[in-house]
């Protein structure tokens, strides 16, 4: 089968552990290059293994979604969208390889099975259900189609997938671009310059490319308008320390890394502008599920007058839920809590509660919703994206694949 046109080439690897090797320039934006969370050739799929960064920078086949599943589970591949891409993919590259079928109805029947299993991976993130829908929605209809034949389901899937690559990469340089513009006209920018504060990995490691919030932290960086960036460490699983400082470290932009219980300090003594998170599910009222602590930063961050922002493309938006209390929360191990690489730093017989995520109310998100459409304060938001991506019908919870 021909490769759809828009198949990324493979490229480099990311060099050695603190001197990551240079990777694809980004379009439009000289001198700058970038991290590969997802390497994609038409039958070949690649992810940076997440869990041994930053000190081992080491790249892993997933030959199929079962392989993917187990991934994006063990958190070696995360992050909303880079969830769904890879959930996606790895489909695509079973369907090169032959998978499904005989027949079209045995083949959109494999289809839903795969994309079920990629559902049930992380529950908390929307992207993963929503691309699901959509895939199903492919290749459905495709099979119906007249004259369609396995071939023809299959080429409609796997285009699907890849279009998602590019398109992610679009949407984040828009928010990126679109957040930065919102916040240096919304904030008292000192010298012209502004101060962010972070929480989580919302860049490259956690998209195509890139980034969400971390996205509008380098176009400020680009536009010569950061004066510093803050970035929280995100325990327990130390997204920001392991992740986030490696990516500004790579990229040069002037950062410091604190850990979580410093930042209403920060707020108070360190001139933050703006705090600028990500998102895994933002629901119709504005409300948004992010990772663990970013719901206390935003009430600090209410406390200290400082705008609040949250970045995610139309993607990590799910209208059908009303409000932030619909979202399920995924509840990780405890051994995530109680160790530090291996080695157990908790009391024996302590209980542990580790939920990944929480919910910010939308009334605590004053700077508002940055997305690749716009900015929207939260009660604007529905009415923005439903006219604009949001094809009704089919809920995203009954999957009806
Ligand atoms: C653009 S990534 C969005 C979101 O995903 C992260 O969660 P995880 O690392 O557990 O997958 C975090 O909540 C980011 O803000």
């Amino acid at each position: 089968m021909a490769p759809c046109v828009h198949a990324q080439a493979p490229a480099a690897g990311c060099g050695s552990a603190t001197q990551p090797e240079r990777v694809a320039v980004w379009p439009n934006a000289p001198g700058t290059m970038r991290l590969e969370s997802i390497r994609y050739s038409p039958g070949s799929l690649q992810i940076l293994n997440q869990l041994q960064l930053p000190e081992h920078c080491s790249y892993e086949a997933l030959g199929s979604v079962q392989q993917a599943s187990e991934a994006i589970r063990a958190m070696k591949v995360r992050g909303a969208p880079a969830i769904a891409l890879v959930g996606c993919l790895s489909l695509a590259v079973e369907l090169r390889a032959g998978a499904g079928g005989p027949g079209l109805a045995s083949l959109v029947a494999f289809v839903q099975n795969q994309l079920r299993l990629l559902v049930a991976a992380r529950p908390t993130a929307v992207n993963m259900a929503r691309a699901a829908r959509d895939l199903a929605r492919v290749a459905a209809r495709e099979a119906e189609r007249k004259g369609a034949t396995e071939e023809t389901v299959r080429e409609r899937v796997i285009c699907f997938a890849e279009d998602m690559l590019e398109k992610d990469l679009k949407d984040n340089r828009n928010i990126g671009d679109l957040g930065a513009r919102h916040l240096l006209e919304h904030t008292n920018p000192r010298g012209g310059k502004v101060t962010v504060l972070t929480h989580c990995n919302t860049g490259a490691l956690a998209t195509a490319g890139y980034g969400t919030a971390l996205g509008v932290i380098r176009s400020l960086h680009e536009m010569g308008r950061l004066e510093h960036t803050f970035c929280t460490e995100t325990r327990p699983y130390n997204q920001g320390a392991r992740l986030t400082a490696f990516e500004l470290v790579y990229e040069q932009i002037p950062a410091t890394l604190i850990t979580d219980s410093m930042a209403a300090a920060a707020m108070a003594h360190q001139g933050v502008s703006a705090v600028v998170v990500g998102a895994d599910r933002v629901v119709a009222n504005g409300d948004t599920a992010n990772k663990i602590g970013t719901y206390q930063l935003a009430i600090v961050a209410k406390h200290h007058g400082i705008p609040f922002y949250v970045a995610a493309p139309s993607s990590s938006c799910d209208l059908q839920l009303e409000t932030g209390r619909e979202i399920v929360i995924e509840e990780r191990p405890s051994q995530e809590l109680t160790d530090l690489n291996g080695v157990r730093i908790a009391a024996q017989g302590i209980r542990v509660w580790n939920p990944a995520f929480d919910v910010t109310p939308h009334e605590l998100i004053t700077g508002g919703i940055i997305t690749e459409l716009g900015v929207f304060a939260p009660e604007e938001l529905r009415a923005a994206l439903s006219a604009s991506v949001f094809s009704e019908g089919q809920t995203l919870d009954n999957l009806q694949m």
